[in-house]
């Protein structure tokens, strides 16, 4: 089965996202993909990736994909979380990440992590 992959990137963290998708492009296409509104719209504009786009994060999206993950459609989460910035979503954020450690599901929240995660999922595919 194709990996499920949910992308999340707060603002400042979003250029990393794209570079980070661009490094692994073509796995990533391989993938079904789900993010966040925002994060979404720039991997499907800025490398053509195929996302299912859920709300913005701050209008429920992290909430939405935690939704997902539960029911077990999701097998990873790339979260590239700003810790410097305060969100007015906090909540939702812990949700989400508190969901992964509840049901086990790789949750990488800063880029050495994220690497690793779709560096082995990678593998794995091949
Ligand atoms: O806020 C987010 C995650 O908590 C990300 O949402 P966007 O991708 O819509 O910016």
């Amino acid at each position: 089965m194709k990996p499920r992959i949910a992308l999340i990137a707060h603002d400042k963290k979003k250029d990393d996202m794209i570079k980070l998708a661009a490094e692994y492009l073509g796995f990533l296409q391989t993938c079904t993909l789900t993010a966040t509104g925002t994060t979404g719209g720039r991997l499907a504009n800025e490398l053509g990736l195929a996302v299912d786009r859920k709300h913005s994060g701050p209008f429920g999206g992290d909430l939405q994909i935690g939704s997902m993950l539960v029911e077990g459609g999701i097998d990873a989460v790339i979260f590239l979380r700003d810790p410097m910035t305060p969100q007015p979503h906090e909540p939702d954020i812990n949700a989400l990440v508190r969901a992964c450690d509840v049901h086990n599901v790789a949750c990488a929240t800063n880029l050495s992590t994220a690497h690793l995660v779709l560096s082995q999922l990678q593998l794995t595919q091949q």
